[in-house]
């Protein structure tokens, strides 16, 4: 039995002795084409994928691989079934086919869409109108085509709760929403949208900024500038309201300042101006540069205080309140140390002559923390205080008042950042170079020129999201009228200050220029300046000693020649003393000696300035403090004690106007400046510029005096017992809050108003 159980077997191995070669042949034939079929499938696949016919690994087979090949592989291996993918990280094989991307296509498309309201129908014309404007503009070339839409006849939820999702060629749109807006002290529409953007921002299920996704937004207000003058009485309430509540929505996004156009006035020319502005800045959205130079709009119009704007601008240390002060304390900025000397910058020719601001100095780094543009190696210009003042309405500095210069139109800068003297009440930090001669390489005019402007005008554009901005006064703030080679430093000090003071004219830019009374052959050597200012920091060699503690030796003498070229330049040049009054150091029983300075120069003017506290160790190591600070009563009785020392010497100056806010009066020379007006005759003073008439006088080449660009008369708001705040313009506190305006108060009763707010 066991014999037969085992008899196939013994057939089998029988069989297998014979048959062995063929059939180990044969297995290993088909071991190859299973190997072969395997290989053939996988290049497939990679085939397939560089083709991009297969989306993912795991999708296979693909409709390429399903035709021929796989049927091919099916019947080859009919047993072959597709290995699952092994759990664990996905093991790419092959070429990732790259995304054709340029920087266009990641760049969104920015679509204006104008939205109006409008009761009676001239806010929808201006629409029409500013459409067409913006179509028209070649800068909006890539902005086209611009949408108009009545917010009566879209669904708010669509626009005003998130951001529109649109594509075009591939490419997002990002919106650029510009707000035509009337104002109407009545119920209407109007009023069902503004409540619905302040719902908006107050619901707590929507996002705090849900319209951030906007390229950016501007209003354009519309209202009646004769039934409500002001802001305060309600002129453009709703167009303010509606810029208020899309900065919340958006995220500061306010990329061009609010314009606000009287309908009775001229508003298509007001508006042809914002939209001027809004294209230029349609345009940079649109090539991806944003809102402006890095700034993100500008915050709440409300909430978002003057301190942290300027903190924006300024960098890391803003304290724009001394920048007045700064010109005002009188461009001698005076510091212990050379820094220049002790640069890090490796001098490969040691003859050849240094920087005076090498980029890696301590001096360039303080400098630009606390806000200036270095330019080119000398040079410097920072944005004023009253710059920015002006541009949101709320006050300029009090040159607008005695000369009439447009703060926002302003620009502050100096050729030469270094001094020769090192007054007590500099508040430059102890870092400014200093030196009696100029021993530094020289930068050529037009670097500097060229330099000055670029970064005043890249600063002003930074300006224009900040809220208050006035679209009107962010337009004309784009050319520069006038500037102050006062900033700090010795601008007289740079060799080709004639050259560069020309380039200024040649652009009909004014050019006030203030030197420290140290350098009397520069002075005399002075070409045509538009008013030229010298420092009187002290009556007499000592108190000049100690307060301005000048590098010269022989200080005094230079400075009373310095008096001496001035008188000779007073029939060139409108000449004014600036002086600055330190209580404890040049006040006190002072008077009588610059009465005799006066006399020995016969300026045009006196400019009579309280200092301002800067709190520096500079300051603290010279013993200044607060006590130092004169108030305002006390300038006030000094004038009149230097006017009565002045009629005492027969010399007749009378106080012209005044500017209680920076603590500044000015005394004019009565039979120059106090002139009759209109038909009556009467007198009234002049201290204005007629800065048009300059130009004139000097491209006509011949020779001129400072009668011959007299300006008007002095603004009755400016005269000497009212104050020298322009009733137009709004007067806030240091957090931006409205300020009671101070009717006509007698001056020598008003508060100390300039404190350390220049
Ligand atoms: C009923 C009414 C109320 C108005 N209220 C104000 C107002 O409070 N403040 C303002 O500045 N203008 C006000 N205006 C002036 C309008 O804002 C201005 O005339 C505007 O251009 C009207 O635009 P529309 O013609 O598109 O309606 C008012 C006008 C009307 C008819
Ligand atoms: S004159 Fe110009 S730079 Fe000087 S404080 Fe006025 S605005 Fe500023």
């Amino acid at each position: 039995m066991l014999n037969q159980d085992f008899l196939l077997p013994d057939e089998l191995l029988h069989f297998w002795h014979v048959h062995r070669v063929e059939a180990l042949i044969l297995a290993g034939l088909l071991l190859l084409a299973v190997r072969l079929a395997l290989q053939w499938r996988s290049k497939l696949v990679i085939a397939a994928k560089i083709a991009g016919d297969i989306k993912t690994e795991e999708s296979a087979p693909t409709p390429a691989l399903t035709s021929r090949h796989a049927e091919e592989v099916k019947h080859a291996l009919p047993s072959y079934v597709p290995a699952r993918p092994k759990p664990g990280p996905k093991r790419v094989t092959g070429l990732r086919k790259a995304k054709p991307q340029n920087v266009e296509e990641r760049t969104p498309l920015v679509r204006p869409i104008i939205f109006y309201y409008s009761l009676g129908g001239s806010t929808r014309s201006y629409a029409t109108k500013l459409a067409a404007l913006l179509s028209s503009s070649a800068e909006t070339a890539q902005t086209v085509p611009v949408e108009v839409l009545d917010l009566t006849e879209i669904d708010y939820d669509d626009y005003f709760i998130a951001t529109p999702k649109q594509t075009e060629s591939g490419r997002s749109i990002s919106y650029f929403y510009l707000l035509l807006i009337p104002s109407y002290d009545i119920d209407t529409e109007l009023s069902n949208f503004l409540t619905h953007l302040e719902e908006t921002h107050h619901d707590f299920r929507i996002d705090t900024a849900p319209l951030s996704g906007l390229a950016g937004y501007s209003i354009f207000g519309l209202g009646d500038q004769q039934e409500w003058p002001t802001e305060q009485d309600g002129f453009c309430s709703q167009a303010i309201e509606v810029d208020k509540w899309m900065a919340k929505l958006t995220g500061r996004k306010r990329a061009f300042p609010l314009g606000l156009a009287d309908t009775r006035g001229s508003p298509e020319v007001k508006l042809q101006e914002w939209a001027i502005g809004v294209s230029s800045v349609g345009n940079d959205l649109a090539i991806g540069t944003g809102l402006g130079e890095g700034v993100t709009g500008s915050g709440d119009a409300v909430e978002s205080g003057d301190e942290d704007d300027d903190a924006v601008l300024d960098g890391a240390e803003s304290k724009d309140d001394r920048e007045g002060d700064v010109e005002d304390i009188g461009g001698r900025s005076p510091i212990p140390v050379d820094f220049t000397t002790t640069s890090r910058t490796k001098q490969t020719n040691p003859s050849a002559p240094k920087a005076m601001v090498p980029v890696s100095s301590p001096t360039y780094t303080s400098l630009t923390k606390q806000g200036y543009s270095i330019v080119g190696t000398h040079s410097g210009v920072k944005i004023c205080r009253w710059t920015k003042s002006a541009l949101r309405g709320r006050g300029s500095c009090y040159k607008y008042s005695f000369y009439g210069i447009a703060s926002h139109r302003c620009m502050e800068a100096t050729p030469s950042l270094s001094c020769s003297n090192k007054c007590v009440f500099c508040w430059r930090h102890g870092t400014n170079p200093v030196g009696t001669t100029w021993r530094w390489q020289v930068d050529e005019p037009e670097l500097i020129f060229d330099g000055i402007k670029e970064n005043h005008y890249k600063k002003i554009k930074m300006m224009k999201g900040v809220p208050g901005v006035r679209a009107e006064r962010f337009s004309e703030a784009m050319q520069i009228r006038h500037c102050a080679l006062s900033l700090v430093g010795e601008p007289i000090f740079y060799p080709h200050i004639n050259k560069l003071l020309a380039m200024l004219h040649a652009e009909h830019i004014s050019s006030f220029l203030v030197c420290n009374a140290q350098h009397p052959d520069e002075l005399a050597a002075l070409g045509p300046v538009t008013q030229l200012y010298v420092s009187i920091d002290a009556s007499n060699k000592e108190s000049l000693r100690k307060i301005d503690r000048p590098l010269h030796r022989d200080f005094w003498e230079r400075f009373q020649r310095c008096l001496d070229i001035l008188h000779t330049k007073r029939n060139t040049h409108r000449t004014v003393f600036r002086l600055t009054l330190v209580k404890g150091f040049n006040v006190d029983e002072e008077a009588e000696g610059y009465a005799a300075l006066v006399d020995r120069a016969r300026p045009s003017f006196v400019e009579v300035k309280g200092v301002t506290y800067c709190g520096t160790s500079t300051a603290a190591g010279a013993g200044l403090t607060m006590q130092n600070v004169p108030f305002y009563e006390e300038v006030c009785a000094f004038v009149l004690a230097l006017e009565a020392a002045l009629k005492r010497r027969g010399l007749d100056y009378g106080i012209g106007a005044e500017h209680a806010h920076s603590c500044c009066i000015l005394l004019a020379d009565r039979e120059r400046y106090f002139l009759p007006t209109g038909r009556n005759g009467e007198r009234r003073w002049h201290t204005l510029i007629d800065y048009t008439k300059f130009f004139q006088l000097l491209e006509n080449g011949e020779a001129f005096g400072p009668e011959d660009y007299i300006g008007d008369a002095t603004p009755e708001w400016a005269s000497w017992g009212k104050g020298g705040f322009d009733p137009r313009d709004e007067r806030v506190d240091r957090k931006g809050k409205p300020k009671e305006v101070l009717e006509e108060l007698p001056s020598a009763v008003m508060i100390r108003e300039a404190e350390v707010t220049g």
